[in-house]
């Protein structure tokens, strides 16, 4: 059972209309790693995000987790079993404190009844206790913490980015998708930001699947690639693999320059 993958991707495909954005994807990821997901502009990154988390149904193939196939399933329902995620554009309820953002997070698992919560019962203050304080530690990860009190609009940029973040984490997930959480930072909060996933991985035994059009800074941080073109899986590997695969050479700078460099790298 341990050398079952946590997360199997087998086949699966997403048609819209005429357009096939994914097709016939396959992946493995382990428990514990940090893979990355990269491709040009409208590769089928988001869409496969779209599709572990139950936003869209595959077309084709099939999605397991831990063994569990999660095709059909309600978006609410993935998060249970345990992936969890963040958006390209930020998603937050702009209007109420950064705490709260992440309470209501918590909310979606609470362990106390609705019924007690209904009543407030006892169960429910444990309940209610017991999240406030696991999520002010994760804003204290996130070096958050001093600003929890403030409304989550006024953060800014980066914080709200890592915000999103500690939103994700509060769901308790097995594997976290990130998609793009760098996008719009410079590059110091970038590096920051990274070395946090980092961090975060090992202390919360986590396994990450990260969206990163930042190259660099996938190959830095990632153990193993997946990489899309026009919804297909062009290449895996390790990022020296990925780094010297033709295909991606050419997905990302065309034809002519990949086999220039090709040639190059022959002599
Ligand atoms: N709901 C939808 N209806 C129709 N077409 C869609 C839909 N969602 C995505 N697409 C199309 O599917 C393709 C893949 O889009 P997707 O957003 O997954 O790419 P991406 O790799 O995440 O791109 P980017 O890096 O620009 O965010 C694109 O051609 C896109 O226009």
């Amino acid at each position: 059972m341990e050398n079952n993958p946590l997360l199997h991707v087998r086949g699966v495909g997403m048609q819209f209309g005429g357009l096939k954005a994914v097709s016939g994807l396959h992946m493995e990821i382990r428990k514990g790693e940090l893979v990355g997901l990269i491709g040009p502009n409208g590769a089928g990154k988001t869409t496969s995000f779209n599709l572990l988390t139950g936003v869209y149904v595959p077309t084709e193939g099939e999605i397991l987790l831990e063994g569990k196939r999660l095709n059909g399933l309600a978006p609410y329902q993935i998060t249970r079993m345990g992936i969890s995620r963040t958006f390209q554009n930020i998603r937050l309820f702009n209007e109420i404190s950064v705490l709260d953002n992440v309470k209501i997070a918590y909310h979606s698992l609470a362990k106390h009844s609705m019924v007690s919560s209904i009543l407030r019962l006892p169960p429910h203050f444990a309940g209610e206790k017991e999240m406030e304080e696991k999520a002010i530690q994760f804003l204290r990860m996130f070096q958050l913490e001093t600003c929890m009190h403030e409304t989550a609009k006024n953060l800014p940029y980066g914080q709200q980015r890592r915000l999103e973040i500690v939103r994700a984490l509060a769901a308790g997930p097995k594997l976290l998708l990130l998609d793009e959480p760098a996008a719009g930072m410079n590059q110091q909060e970038t590096r920051q930001l990274m070395e946090l996933i980092a961090f975060i991985r090992h202390e919360l035994d986590l396994t990450i699947l990260l969206i990163e059009h930042d190259m660099k800074l996938v190959m830095g941080i990632c153990e193993r690639i997946y990489v899309l073109d026009h919804g297909q899986l062009i290449a895996q590997g390790t990022p020296e693999d990925i780094r010297n695969h033709v295909k991606v050479i050419e997905a990302y700078l065309g034809e002519e320059v990949a086999s220039n460099h090709v040639e190059r790298g022959a002599n």
